[in-house]
């Protein structure tokens, strides 16, 4: 009997405003669970679609997924496998969901997800709430989801450092901050003036446990008299050096009384594979792994999402995925400007842990990872602990690394920046070459470089092509590749440079392109989510494919620890100087020409 329902299905109703969500993996017509044809593993918890499960699906992928709809699975062992009980011919669950308030639907899925955590208070508190991070991107964010209607209803957001402030300043600081990203910014002010009343600041040391004592005691008899369920989000916007008293005062008195508690720790997680093994061995003796949220912000970037639908949603690219078709892949990140006045934090970090051993990896890590089991967190992040396992430790001779310098009177070079030390060999831009000993990927070199003070802002990915086998065709001029481009920012963009005949009565060969502009392809692209919002999102409504796992970063670690300790000795030569705005140093260019790779610019 052919299968009258074989995947699960979620139908939003607007006139009836309700769900159906059907939550049989494969009904037939007398109501009996089949095993489901497709052996393909499917466990959307997050974004696109409803959940689907089938055989394949674990029974904890099926209920996060369900739970972040806010339905359950039929049955406990919903996944597991074919010898499965009678079930009714109508398991429908229904649901109650706000239809989007507003045009702007951010992400319908997401709202349909949303609807479950938004009756759920929430108290956010942001650490270093004085500082950077916070006012460039959380306050913002958090606004953002205030405006688009998808943080919980009754929330109220804290923000904590030791600055004095009283709530009107920290008002005025995060008014500062706020702007209406959205086109038009309809209704923003109106919006703003209901999201400011909801923030407060406590001033408080991070050290001391007393502040959050204090903290806990304001939020206890104050917002969670009136929402005692409330849960409690921490967001760590402060320098690595006070992670750790933060975390261990947040878990003796900052937890929630009747809720849960998350805390998002940024990045960089350590300083090298030691430090990282100590932080993570400290941070878990207060801080179970479910509460702890480590942020890379760059997974949550649209193309960076993107790359796993474009790889295992499209039959093209997987065939052509591996050693035999791809010649070489670089990833490169470009800031247009300095340090400007966080030398304090990036003298000691330098761009390799600033940009390569996180977000460049974690970006790597996509491309190159087998296709997970399921869309559910762990299997993704199984998939990617095993491709940077697989990629070989890195030595200081698989880099080339830089120092900006002034150009002219206009600019400033990075020993001139406030808190530089006059002879810091901090780099500021490296490039390096990454091996992946797996059958995929053997021979192929990855290539990164990273670099701040340089000619434009881009981050973007290239894979290219081996050459076409045999000579039908004479070789034409710098376009015998095919190139895969994937531009993350700005202007986010994927084409395919392809060789063409030039139309009319000749028979010349040129470079032309395959494009997919998202400025013009998706009207969506106007309104793209800053990466943050995700995240923070992602946070509240507990989806944690796009954070860290630890043993991710025990991978990462492995592999740049080795060339770190050989770049940072004080034996080893000085970094290249290049000069502010320009395309960066030639080193880079060589090590790029000893794998027979011209690097984009
Ligand atoms: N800024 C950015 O663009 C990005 C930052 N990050 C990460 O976010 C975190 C915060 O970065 P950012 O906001 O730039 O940092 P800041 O230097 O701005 O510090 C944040 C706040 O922490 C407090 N603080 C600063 N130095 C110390 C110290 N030595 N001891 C105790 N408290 C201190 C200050 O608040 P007060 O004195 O009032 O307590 C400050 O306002 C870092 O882990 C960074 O790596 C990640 C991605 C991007
Ligand atoms: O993590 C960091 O990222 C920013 C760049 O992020 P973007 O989203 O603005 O491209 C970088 O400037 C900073 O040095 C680094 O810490």
């Amino acid at each position: 009997m052919p299968p009258r329902a074989r995947f699960a299905s979620l139908n939003f109703h607007p006139r009836r405003r309700f769900a159906r969500v059907c939550l049989s993996a494969s009904v037939s017509r007398h109501g009996v669970r089949q095993q489901p044809a497709s052996p393909a593993a499917l466990c959307v918890s997050h974004r696109a679609e409803p959940p689907r499960f089938n055989a394949n699906t674990s029974p904890r992928c099926a209920r996060r997924a369900c739970a972040a709809y806010g339905c359950r699975p039929a049955n406990k062992n919903a996944a597991n496998g074919p010898a499965e009980a009678p079930q009714p011919a109508h398991p429908f669950h229904t649901l109650t969901i706000d239809p989007p308030d507003h045009g702007l639907a951010l992400m319908d899925s997401v709202h349909l997800r949303n609807a479950k955590v938004r009756g759920e208070p929430v108290a956010i508190i942001v650490l270093g709430a004085s500082g950077d991070l916070a006012k460039k991107k959380t306050f913002p964010a958090i606004f953002s989801l205030f405006y688009h209607g998808l943080l919980p209803t009754h929330f109220v957001l804290y923000g904590f450092a030791r600055s004095p402030m009283s709530d009107d300043q920290f008002r005025e600081l995060i008014l500062d901050t706020l702007s209406c990203r959205v086109i038009d910014g309809e209704r923003c002010q109106e919006k703003m003036n209901h999201f400011l009343p909801q923030c407060f600041y406590h001033q408080g040391d991070y050290y001391d446990a007393t502040s959050f004592g204090n903290l806990n005691d304001v939020l206890t008899h104050g917002f969670e008299m009136e929402h005692p369920k409330t849960n409690r989000l921490f967001y760590l916007a402060i320098p690595p050096k006070v992670f750790e008293a933060s975390c261990s005062n947040i878990s003796i008195n900052g937890r929630a009384h009747n809720g849960w508690t998350r805390v998002v720790v940024e990045k960089p997680f350590g300083h090298d594979l030691p430090s990282y093994r100590d932080l993570r061995s400290s941070l878990a003796s207060v801080l179970t792994e479910e509460e702890t949220f480590r942020i890379d912000h760059f997974l949550a970037k649209e193309l960076v999402q993107n790359l796993m639908t474009l790889r295992f949603a499209n039959v093209i690219f997987e065939p052509l995925w591996n050693r035999h078709h791809i010649k070489s892949v670089q990833i490169t990140f470009k800031e247009h400007f300095g340090v400007e006045g966080r030398a304090g934090y990036f003298d000691h970090v330098g761009i390799i842990r600033d940009i390569m051993q996180n977000h460049l990896l974690q970006i790597l890590s996509l491309l190159a990872m087998e296709p997970p089991v399921t869309l559910c967190a762990e299997d993704i992040r199984d998939e990617k602990v095993k491709v940077l396992r697989a990629i070989q430790p890195l030595k200081a001779s698989d880099f080339a690394t830089a120092q900006y310098a002034a150009k002219d009177s206009r600019s400033k070079g990075y020993l001139e920046d406030d808190g530089v030390p006059q002879d810091s060999r901090t780099p500021t831009f490296a490039s390096c070459v990454l091996h992946i000993n797996n059958a995929r990927w053997d021979g192929v070199p990855f290539l990164m470089r990273a670099g701040k003070a340089l000619d434009e802002r881009k981050t973007e990915i290239r894979i290219q092509f081996k050459h076409v086998p045999g000579a039908l065709f004479p070789v034409t001029n710098g376009a015998e590749h095919n190139e895969l481009v994937i531009r993350v920012q700005p202007d986010e963009a994927i084409y395919m440079k392809i060789v063409s005949k030039v139309p009319g009565l000749t028979s010349r060969m040129e470079e032309a392109r395959l494009n997919l502009f998202y400025r013009h392809a998706w009207e969506e692209s106007k309104d793209i989510p800053d990466a943050y919002e995700r995240l923070i999102l992602d946070v509240i409504q507990g989806e944690k494919s796009l954070f860290i796992r630890d043993d991710e970063l025990e991978a990462a670690w492995t592999i740049f620890t080795p060339a770190l300790e050989e770049l940072e000795d004080r034996s080893a030569p000085m970094p290249e100087v290049y000069h502010y705005g320009t395309t960066g140093p030639t080193g880079s260019d060589v090590l790029a020409e000893k794998y027979d790779v011209h690097w984009s610019n």
